[in-house]
């Protein structure tokens, strides 16, 4: 519930506008579901403590609603479709020891010098290649694979269903140094925010005198339900407003028309159309919700890759983080090489997640440092070898060159790797996004997505689009600065908290 209310509060200002979009639609071209609404009214009267409603005199006799014969057979609603009911929040797998001493004030780990004199042409041997047959390259059309049920490499403490991966907390929370900040609950329990800004109005009805609730309390209840027929009006409504909230035009039209399917011409309140619009988008998104597959190869190499500030540091650091916790020796090779400033945050992540960084000398080649970080990896029996790359924008046509050479030369050390390429896309960018992926996966054959700042401005839209149009998993959802704030990516809350839905 905590993390629903941290999706739909701060994920999306595109969820308030659907939200409020819909109401809007329904509103404008609906008329009230009388009958239901009487019938309701009714009911909740029957129910209603007297001091909040004093029902005034009725001139006619309430009809019966199990006798009244039904004025518009149509405006039946359609059953709503189920949701499953919110998954079970798992207990923190065990806790990380976060090295003595905040990143930001001890001194950081000395880095790891990776002599880089490798040259430029590599040799083409490939030494200590494992066998192809135990350490199968990820086919692309498959998906995400799962290691064997067997193997070691899974994480200790693998959740059921949800990312085995990717556990959905592993560091304690520990309370924050003030006292006066209320402590946090963890990544799931982030979001107060909404619970926090609704207390004022829950007081607020609390507290009204007895008199004034008696004229000015209507319950929902007794409000008159609008429905509105669903016809073409309303769904190009609707398509103009998934547009607006940037689920892209092929996808808008895609979900209306799924949304139509057998309800054209009948009359739906604003909730059953959010329903409906969770329960399509829900459908889309599932098949790419799926955690970072690990591998039984030593080191399986993370390329991770997207344009300036999308979050790849931050989102190494949380990855590592909860690798470790895991029980994964994981090692991070700061490949943008050309700003010290981003050695440097890559270093603070480091000792926050508490594992090694390897870097090399400014302005070398990051090719070369990541031909040596496997070299030095493969040495120290590392799990997992995540590359950092400096962020480029997909139309710097020498930048992208530098990422496929980075690649190619990944693969003469181990031709299956990377294991993993992760795009981090910043959600706020909108519709960009998917050139983005489109730009990244000719040259660095993207295996799967991290979709960051979901807690800021971000137009959730744009995952419905993503999810549609490339398939690509959706590993993870970075929802805040900290090194917890990564979860699985769930796509009944995420869809219920784009529409607006109350869990
Ligand atoms: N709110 C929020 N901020 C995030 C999230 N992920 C990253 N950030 C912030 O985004 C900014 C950029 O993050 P970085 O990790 O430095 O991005 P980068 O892709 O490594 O940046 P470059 O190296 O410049 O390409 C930082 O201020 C992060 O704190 C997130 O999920 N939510």
């Amino acid at each position: 519930m905590a993390f629903f209310s941290k999706l739909k509060d701060r994920l999306f200002k595109s969820s308030s506008k659907l939200e409020q979009g819909l109401d809007a639609i329904v509103e404008e071209g609906g008329e009230d579901d009388v009958m239901r609404s009487d019938a309701a009214a009714q009911s909740a009267s029957d129910q209603m403590p007297a001091r909040d409603v004093v029902p005034e005199p009725v001139a006619q006799p309430e009809p019966d609603p199990r006798t009244a014969p039904d004025p518009a057979p149509d405006t039946v609603p359609e059953p709503e479709p189920e949701f499953t009911p919110e998954p079970e929040i798992l207990p923190d797998p065990a806790p990380v020891e976060i090295p003595a001493g905040a990143p930001d004030v001890a001194a950081p780990t000395p880095p790891v010098e990776v002599p880089v004199d490798t040259p430029d042409e590599l040799p083409d041997e490939t030494p200590a290649q494992p066998d192809p047959i135990e350490t199968p390259a990820p086919a692309p059309d498959e998906g995400p694979m799962r290691p064997p049920a067997e193997t070691p490499e899974l994480p200790v403490t693998p959740p059921a269903e949800t990312p085995e991966e990717i556990p959905q907390s592993p560091v304690p929370n520990a309370p924050p140094a003030d006292a006066s900040v209320p402590p946090r609950t963890g990544i799931l329990g982030r979001m107060l925010g909404r619970g926090r800004e609704e207390e004022p109005a829950a007081t607020a009805t609390t507290m009204a005198p007895a008199t004034t609730a008696r004229a000015q309390i209507v319950p929902a209840a007794l409000r008159p339900t609008k429905r509105r027929v669903l016809d073409d009006d309303m769904l190009e409504q609707l398509e103009e407003l998934l547009i607006s909230a940037d689920m892209g035009v092929d996808t808008a039209l895609r979900v209306t028309a799924n949304m139509a399917e057998g309800r054209f011409g009948k009359k739906l309140s604003a909730d059953e159309i959010k329903r409906i619009l969770a329960a399509e988008v829900a459908r889309i998104m599932d098949p790419v919700a799926r955690p970072m597959p690990l591998y039984p190869k030593r080191p399986q190499v993370v390329l991770v890759v997207g344009v300036n500030g999308s979050g790849k540091t931050t989102t190494i650091g949380k990855l590592a983080s909860q690798f470790k916790a895991a029980g994964k020796s994981v090692v991070i090779a700061a490949g943008d090489t050309f700003r010290a400033a981003a050695v440097g945050q890559l270093q603070v992540w480091g000792e926050r997640a508490g594992v090694p960084v390897l870097t090399a000398p400014e302005g070398s080649d990051p090719a070369s440092l990541a031909f040596d970080a496997m070299t030095k990896a493969e040495a120290d029996g590392a799990d997992l070898l995540m590359i950092d790359t400096a962020g480029r924008l997909q139309n710097r046509a020498d930048l992208m060159e530098e990422l496929a050479k980075i690649v190619r030369v990944i693969r003469k050390k181990d031709p299956s790797a990377p294991h993993n390429t992760l795009l981090v896309l910043d959600a706020t960018t909108g519709q960009n996004a998917l050139r983005q992926v489109e730009t990244f996966q000719k040259l660095a054959d993207v295996t799967g997505l991290v979709m960051t700042k979901l807690d800021g401005t971000a137009k959730g839209g744009v995952l419905v689009a993503l999810a549609d149009k490339f398939g690509l998993p959706i590993h993870a959802i970075g929802v805040g600065e900290q090194i917890d704030d990564l979860a699985p990516f769930d796509p009944e809350e995420f869809a219920k908290a784009l529409t607006g839905l109350d869990a």
